[in-house]
């Protein structure tokens, strides 16, 4: 029996008595205390494949900044790694591919993952839910299958994301392949997840804004789709950064919830999808003012939701040099706000 699950009927679009609040990246980035648990060891990987500590610094934020739910600590890039297709964490510089997928004889050296090749991120939301006994629910989380794609094609971050998107040019079947295993891989792990505890899931497409609206639809979204469907067990959050085009798309996808980022139309969104929960989407760096200006712009955003099927959020992760008492300003903002 969870404590508070403000967040979870928001999702199924039930009234809440005031709107729920969380952070995309609110594990990491931020915390002080989070970075002492990550100096104590050899790298970010080793915190997300050690489970009692991915457990703690998950928790960390429940218990420092009061958000209504907790996002299992471990990284969209773990899905090509159990693939077969490893990543190093490059301090500073971000994810960096050693080998990429570039023709149909790389793909034979892939596999679709299991849960087991996934279990060390299993166990720490099975630690996780034991540990916070119910105070608020655990978000699940995977990466889309075109942002995955996109990583193990381009072999880290990018400004254009061209190597990938060329390939929807110059090998379209070869991107289809790897985009089904991507998905098959992604809907045993989610699955895996429910399992030990996840309460919800989300889906991140950060590169969804890279893709024209017809290629978003044939790569991007139709596997969603297959992700979103295959979920039953639990709502499904599925957050396609930069894709206002695809919103009245979205309205089909087999999700309670639409995450927004700040680029988007909160009205707009409200009249394209009815039937959704949105999810958002107050700009990062609005936290960079003071505190009478977190509060204003916080309010100005909980107002245009109107308060209703509303999940109150960032438009895209926290930005790593953000002070936590401003986190704190805006999660008690719309508290407060949402409330009265
Ligand atoms: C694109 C993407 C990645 N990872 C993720 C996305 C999708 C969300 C988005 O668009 O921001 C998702 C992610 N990554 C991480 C989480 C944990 C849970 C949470 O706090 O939300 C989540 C949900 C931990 C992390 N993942 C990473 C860190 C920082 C590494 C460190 O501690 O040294 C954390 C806490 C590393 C990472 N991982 C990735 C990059 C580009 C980087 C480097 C830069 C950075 O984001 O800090 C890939």
């Amino acid at each position: 029996m969870l404590e508070n699950d403000l967040i979870l009927r928001a999702a199924r679009g039930e009234k809440t008595e005031r709107t729920p609040v969380w952070l995309m990246r609110q594990a990491g980035r931020i915390l002080p205390e989070y970075r002492a648990v990550r100096n104590s060891l050899s790298g970010f990987k080793e915190l997300v494949e050690t489970p009692e500590l991915a457990a703690e610094v998950t928790i960390q934020p429940v218990d420092l900044l009061g958000v209504d739910a907790a996002i299992i600590f471990s990284d969209i890039l773990v899905i090509p790694e159990a693939m077969g297709l490893t990543y190093e964490m490059v301090e500073k510089k971000g994810p960096h591919f050693p080998s990429t997928i570039q023709s149909t004889a790389d793909l034979k050296s892939l596999r679709i993952a299991t849960p087991e090749d996934l279990s060390y991120t299993i166990e720490a939301i099975k630690i996780t839910k034991k540990e916070l006994k119910g105070r608020v629910p655990v978000i699940g989380f995977a990466g889309a299958p075109w942002t995955i794609f996109s990583y193990m094609v381009e072999g880290g971050g990018s400004k254009t994301f061209s190597k990938a998107r060329k390939m929807l040019y110059t090998a379209p079947e070869l991107a289809h392949e790897l985009l089904d295993m991507i998905t098959k891989s992604t809907i045993s792990y989610l699955k895996a997840q429910i399992a030990a505890g996840a309460d919800m899931v989300q889906i991140f497409d950060s590169w969804a804004g890279v893709l024209g609206p017809e290629q978003y639809r044939t790569y991007s979204l139709q596997y969603i789709e297959k992700i979103a469907a295959a979920i039953t067990e639990v709502p499904v959050t599925v957050f396609a950064k930069g894709a206002y085009f695809a919103l009245k798309d979205m309205q089909k996808v087999s999700c309670n919830t639409v995450g927004l980022d700040w680029n988007m139309d909160v009205a707009e969104a409200r009249h394209l999808l009815p039937n959704k929960t949105l999810q958002g989407n107050l700009d990062p760096c609005a936290l960079y003012g003071s505190y009478s200006e977190v509060e204003a712009e916080t309010k100005k955003m909980l107002d245009q939701f109107v308060g209703h099927h509303h999940i109150a959020n960032l438009g895209h992760g926290v930005y790593p040099d953000t002070d936590p008492d401003k986190v704190k300003c805006f999660i008690e903002a719309v508290k407060s706000y949402s409330a009265s």
